[in-house]
């Protein structure tokens, strides 16, 4: 066994035998992240004797090559701490389940001819992952369906995972859905948000609805205002060419900020059921309010430090153009409007070189209703604070004041919280090991909806209209973000949280 080992409860049931067809076989993401899930995925015995894999690429790949191809990058794996998967060892037995099942074929996306030799090769059940460039998702899907690789037919499933970015906009999201929807059911889709995989982003769901206590105080007459901030230090790197006509706000607003917003602020579903869970988000991303260019900032980095090393700005990354104005930074306030949350603002940022790495959502209270500790040095404390922790250090930290020990009655704030690692196996694992164990076993609670899709565009489209020509604030690498973001907040009386302590 490994030494990761997801869904190891005794009684996980093993997903039916199924082919994982992966399209973008020679691709990043197959390596970096869907192989190691697999692995884990095999440790746990939760993948059947018929599991298989075919990969589908236009580079040249044998059996025997891609086999080799991926055994070697599992093993840079455990060579490399940075890595996303870092493993002390790969156990040579879920590893051989997994390589033994590795089989590929040479084709290309555009090309019928591909889908016609696809439906030779395929009986049964099957997924479909689309681990390509989201040119391709619908030519692909498209292909699928003209040569009947969607029909359900003798019991059979036919899935479809769709990577990110789901459209750039609310035009391009509504049009993909629709050449999609031609072709198959929403429920064969899968459209995936890897921060639905992280075990902490599911687990706010527990945290509120498992807990008595929280309920009563989750709502607009405790809660003064949320923050919600997934803050980067690192840059672009690679990427300048899919940044540049990205940006922060396409790149991780719609879609992972606000399915941090959905955990944090939907109401009770009435069952953990997909549906009921995905009609709560659906109505809470439908309640927010569309966001306007008054109620948000963009950033771009400067030239600045990271780790102690100067790093470039950001118009000096490769395939980034020198006069770029994309924006590597996105600050919003946003309103949801509805029962539970009118009035409460909702504070997102995101960006890359950042002063810290902190993904987390924020909930700050009220105070008190009476300053009864005047005296105490109360008049000025700290509300109460509770910081759900995502990355990098999962957990939660409360604040709360206590009597500062001493004879006199002086008040202090400490914080009360927990660390996943104290309590759970820290076991490596990429997030894509649920996503695709749940796609298997045809649980969408982790994917996202068409309409929720939709709604979440929507919300940010006046933005992205406004933002097309208007220019961008500037940041110092290394630095909390552009002083415009800590206006936006200062205007209500309040202050991001820092990020490079507690
Ligand atoms: N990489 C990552 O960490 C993450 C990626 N994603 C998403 O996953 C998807 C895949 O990303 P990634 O793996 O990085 O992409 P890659 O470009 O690395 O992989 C795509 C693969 O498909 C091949 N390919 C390109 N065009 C064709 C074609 N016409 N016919 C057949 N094969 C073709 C590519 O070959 P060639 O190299 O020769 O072009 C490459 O091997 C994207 O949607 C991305 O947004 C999401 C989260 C993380
Ligand atoms: O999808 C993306 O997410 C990553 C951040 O994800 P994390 O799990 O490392 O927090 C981001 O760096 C990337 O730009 C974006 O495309």
């Amino acid at each position: 066994m490994p030494d990761a080992c997801v869904h190891d409860t005794p009684d996980t049931p093993q997903a039916p035998p199924c082919t994982l067809l992966i399209f973008g076989a020679g691709g990043d993401l197959t390596k970096r992240l869907l192989m190691p899930a697999l692995y884990n995925l095999a440790g746990g015995g939760l993948l059947a004797e018929g599991f298989s894999v075919l990969g589908v690429d236009h580079n040249p790949l044998t059996d025997e090559g891609w086999r080799d191809d991926l055994t070697g990058t599992m093993d840079s794996f455990t060579k490399d701490p940075s890595a996303e998967f870092h493993a002390e060892r790969i156990d040579p037995k879920p590893w051989g389940f997994i390589r033994d099942r590795l089989h590929v074929m040479q084709g290309d996306f555009a090309d019928e001819a591909t889908y016609r030799d696809l439906a030779d090769r395929l009986s049964g059940n099957v997924v479909f992952y689309l681990a390509v460039a989201a040119r391709f998702f619908g030519p692909v899907v498209e292909g699928l369906g003209k040569a009947g690789l969607l029909k359900q037919t003798d019991g059979a499933f036919r899935r479809v995972v769709i990577e990110k970015p789901f459209g750039s906009d609310l035009d391009s999201a509504k049009a993909l859905n629709k050449t999609i929807l031609a072709q198959a059911d929403e429920a064969q889709f899968y459209r995936i948000d890897h921060f639905l995989g992280k075990e902490t982003v599911q687990s706010i769901m527990a945290i509120r609805f498992a807990n008595g206590m929280l309920e009563p105080i989750w709502r607009r007459e405790y809660v003064d205002h949320i923050e919600i901030t997934a803050a980067e230090t690192i840059g672009v790197e690679e990427r300048g060419g899919f940044y540049e006509p990205t940006g922060a706000l396409r790149d991780m607003v719609p879609n992972h900020l606000f399915q941090l917003l959905c955990m944090v602020a939907m109401e009770p579903p009435n069952s953990f059921d997909a549906e009921a869970v995905r009609n709560e988000k659906a109505k809470l991303v439908q309640a927010i309010r569309p966001v306007t260019p008054e109620n948000a900032v963009r950033g771009q980095y400067s030239a600045g430090q990271e780790g102690g090393h100067a790093v470039p700005a950001y118009r000096d990354e490769p395939d980034v153009a020198k006069d770029s104005r994309t924006e590597t930074y996105a600050a919003l306030k946003l309103e949801i409007e509805n029962w539970r949350w009118a009035g409460v603002p909702f504070y997102l940022r995101t960006g890359k070189r950042m002063a810290g790495r902190r993904t987390e959502i924020a909930i700050h209270f009220k105070p008190p209703p009476f300053a009864l500790f005047r005296e105490a040095g109360g008049a000025d404390l700290a509300p109460n604070v509770m910081r759900l922790r995502i990355d990098p250090e999962p957990g939660s930290a409360t604040r709360i004041n206590v009597k500062r020990p001493g004879p006199q009655m002086h008040l202090a704030p400490v914080e009360t919280g927990f660390r996943y690692g104290d309590f759970f196996d820290p076991a490596p694992t990429v997030g894509y090991e649920t996503l695709l164990y749940d796609c298997m076993m045809g649980d969408p609670t982790l994917f996202q909806r068409a309409d929720s899709i939709e709604a979440s565009w929507a919300a940010v489209d006046p933005l992205l209209k406004a933002w097309k020509d208007a220019p961008v604030a500037s940041y110092v690498a290394g630095s909390p973000g552009p002083e415009e973001a800590d206006a936006l907040l200062a205007r209500d009386g309040r202050a991001w949280l820092p990020l490079d302590e507690g």
